[in-house]
């Protein structure tokens, strides 16, 4: 969607993945959906350093809502866990310098069982827009998937109706598959600024596999529609959970970068081990995932458990791109499994070499020309990511 928003993937916090529906907030304060965690996590995102790598969006999900809309019509929060109403929080997460995302769902209800927008997309874009509301996802529960090429484009137009810059977040595609429909991606990339194209992530490694394979298996028809403003979304960053391994953290995170992925980490960040905080907070990793040229990358190689994925990034030249390479050892047979690979045959051919680093290990392999080896480790469910950027120096360097 050309709305000058999501020029480069979302970066932020959801509250879904590791919070759900909980709403019993007296049992249950520190982890119902409510006012105080995200102004919690508002907190932490500031003062704990992500903001400073890139994550800007708090985001509201599923169950925020009463279960009736006012005599007018209009979307209420709960008010025994949002008291203050949500324009009051936007104003707080706006005053920590980040923004603010909510929910609502094309349907007469969301997956919870909430007020959906059917029939009101009008009135709640307004209601969205007079909350300060910076982003908002719709899902697609409770509809007929059919209807779904007039309903997203018909809430888009009263999202930018409203005058408001919000960054547009849609399931259509995902609701559509299910229903054994063939997504329109043209209408899609132009409607939305990202979307689902796939399954829930659950907490757990098979969960982001079944994940990756999909995205592996359907890039040809993937891949084309990924572009400044314009994203694939496989979900949320489940790092700092229960479910995944250090090793398989390292994996999501690389693979994630490498799909131009939204990172929407989903996660207590009160709780969060310092190693997987720090998986969350690679700036070398971050920066490949936020490349301005915004060309998602595709699994190039898949062979008895090893996958190699690569991703055209800056800095470019003449018609050679630099690269992201991530190689996946999808294997649990124990040890550590060795790559050896030339650059030419990753496709990398720029006659004045690569300088190539690991983007998780304190490695920098230096000048390398596309016929060296390079040889890897890597972990099972584990991942080893190097950039390679074009050599450029001897070109461009003041002191020829
Ligand atoms: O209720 C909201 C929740 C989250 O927003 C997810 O990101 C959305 O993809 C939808 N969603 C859920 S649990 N959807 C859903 C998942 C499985 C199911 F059997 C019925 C509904």
């Amino acid at each position: 969607l050309e709305n000058g928003l999501a020029r480069t993937p979302p970066m932020g916090w959801l509250a879904w993945e590791r919070f759900r529906c909980n709403t019993d907030c007296k049992n249950d304060p520190d982890n119902c959906i409510s006012d105080r965690l995200f102004r919690t996590m508002a907190d932490i995102v500031v003062a704990e350093g992500y903001a400073e790598v890139g994550y800007e969006y708090i985001n509201i999900d599923d169950c925020w809502l009463e279960k009736d809309r006012s005599v007018s019509g209009q979307l209420m929060p709960d008010r025994q866990r949002f008291p203050y109403g949500m324009k009051n929080l936007a104003n707080y997460i706006h005053s920590k310098g980040l923004k603010f995302g909510i929910y609502q769902d094309f349907g007469n209800y969301t997956c919870a069982g909430y007020p959906g927008i059917l029939g009101y997309s009008e009135t709640d874009a307004l209601t969205f827009a007079s909350w300060d509301v910076d982003y908002v996802k719709l899902d697609g529960c409770y509809s007929h998937p059919s209807e779904m090429d007039r309903g997203y484009p018909e809430f888009g137009f009263y999202l930018n109706q409203t005058g408001r810059p919000m960054i547009y977040s849609c399931s259509w595609p995902v609701y559509q598959i299910y229903a054994g429909m063939q997504p329109n991606y043209t209408a899609i990339r132009d409607y939305c600024n990202l979307w689902r194209n796939f399954d829930d992530i659950q907490d757990s490694w098979n969960s982001l596999e079944t994940i990756i394979d999909y995205y592996g298996n359907n890039q040809d028809a993937i891949v084309p529609n990924a572009g400044p403003g314009h994203w694939n979304d496989p979900d949320m960053l489940i790092i700092g959970n229960f479910g995944l391994s250090y090793e398989q953290s390292k994996t999501q995170m690389a693979l994630w970068a490498i799909l131009a992925a939204p990172l929407l980490m989903s996660v207590d960040l009160r709780t969060i081990r310092p190693e997987y905080k720090a998986i969350l907070q690679n700036r070398k990793i971050i920066a490949v995932d936020q490349d301005p040229l915004g060309i998602q990358g595709r699994r190039i190689y898949k062979h008895k458990g090893i996958e190699i994925w690569a991703r055209p990034i800056t800095p470019i030249y003449q018609n050679y791109y630099s690269y992201a390479i991530a190689f996946v050892n999808r294997r649990t047979d124990g040890t550590p499994s060795d790559v050896s690979v030339t650059l030419k045959e990753l496709g990398l051919q720029y006659p004045g070499g690569y300088n190539v680093e690991d983007l998780y290990e304190d490695v920098n392999y230096g000048i390398l020309t596309s016929q060296t080896k390079i040889k890897v480790k890597v972990n099972p469910s584990g991942v080893v990511i190097l950039r390679c950027d074009l050599h450029l120096e001897d070109i461009f360097s003041t002191n020829q």
